[in-house]
């Protein structure tokens, strides 16, 4: 069974919690408590492989995008990042974030692949209040390599079940790949070890 873990990021009120409940209940529910971090966990079935997904919901409220990175940027394999399409605001807010994800796993694991984040344009339903355009979200996405899709929470599942789908499919990849790569580099090392031990003994023989 995998563990995959992801974080949701993005501005107070940005949706991110209907997003994440819409994905896991396919329902919407008009209000959260916003005032605690929250980790939401359920059993998936995606393309024949069962999953425990676990998702941190962290709190929001008054704090910068800095301090909610710190915990999850660590801990998480994954990341979606919401932003509200009718407050531009955190639209700016959801590059900073991104810009963030990026530096930080630079620092911390040099030269590893990246890491699968989404980004979400959420309130669609909103676009006669629109601030940002799809155009923009699509550009800023393509910029991060990252995954893009403007849904609304409040009106439907479909395209949020694929966003996330796809996310998963990529973390599963990318956990592959992490493995298969400390795979390969502790059998170099145990090559060299002993071919450090035997090597220049047999050259003497
Ligand atoms: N019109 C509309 N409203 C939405 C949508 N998604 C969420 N909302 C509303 O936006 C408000 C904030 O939603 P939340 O899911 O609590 O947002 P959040 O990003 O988790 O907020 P914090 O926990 O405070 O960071 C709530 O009143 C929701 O009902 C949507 O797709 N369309």
């Amino acid at each position: 069974m995998n563990d995959i873990k992801l974080a949701l990021l993005g501005s107070e009120g940005a949706g991110k919690s209907a997003v994440l409940v819409r994905f896991l209940t396919k329902r919407f529910i008009g209000e959260y408590a916003s005032n605690t971090n929250s980790l939401y966990r359920k059993r998936l079935s995606i393309d024949g492989r069962q999953l425990n997904l676990e998702v941190f919901d962290p709190c929001s409220q008054g704090t910068e995008a800095r301090c909610i990175l710190e915990e999850p940027v660590d801990w998480a394999d994954g990341f979606v990042v919401v932003y509200n399409i009718s407050d531009r605001t955190s639209f700016i807010n959801a590059e900073n974030i991104l810009q963030q994800i990026r530096e930080t796993r630079i620092e911390n694991c040099k030269g590893e692949v990246e890491v699968p984040v989404c980004l979400v344009g959420n309130k669609q339903d909103l676009c006669h209040a629109r601030q940002v355009c799809e155009e923009e979200g699509r550009s800023l996405a393509q910029e991060n390599r990252c995954l893009f899709q403007e849904v609304s929470a409040a009106e439907s599942y479909q395209e949020i079940a694929n966003l996330f789908t796809q996310l998963i499919r990529q973390v599963m990849e990318h956990l592959k790949y992490r493995t298969d790569r400390r795979r390969y580099s502790s059998s170099k090392s145990m090559a060299k070890l002993i071919n450090n031990m035997f090597g220049k003994r047999r050259k003497s023989v």
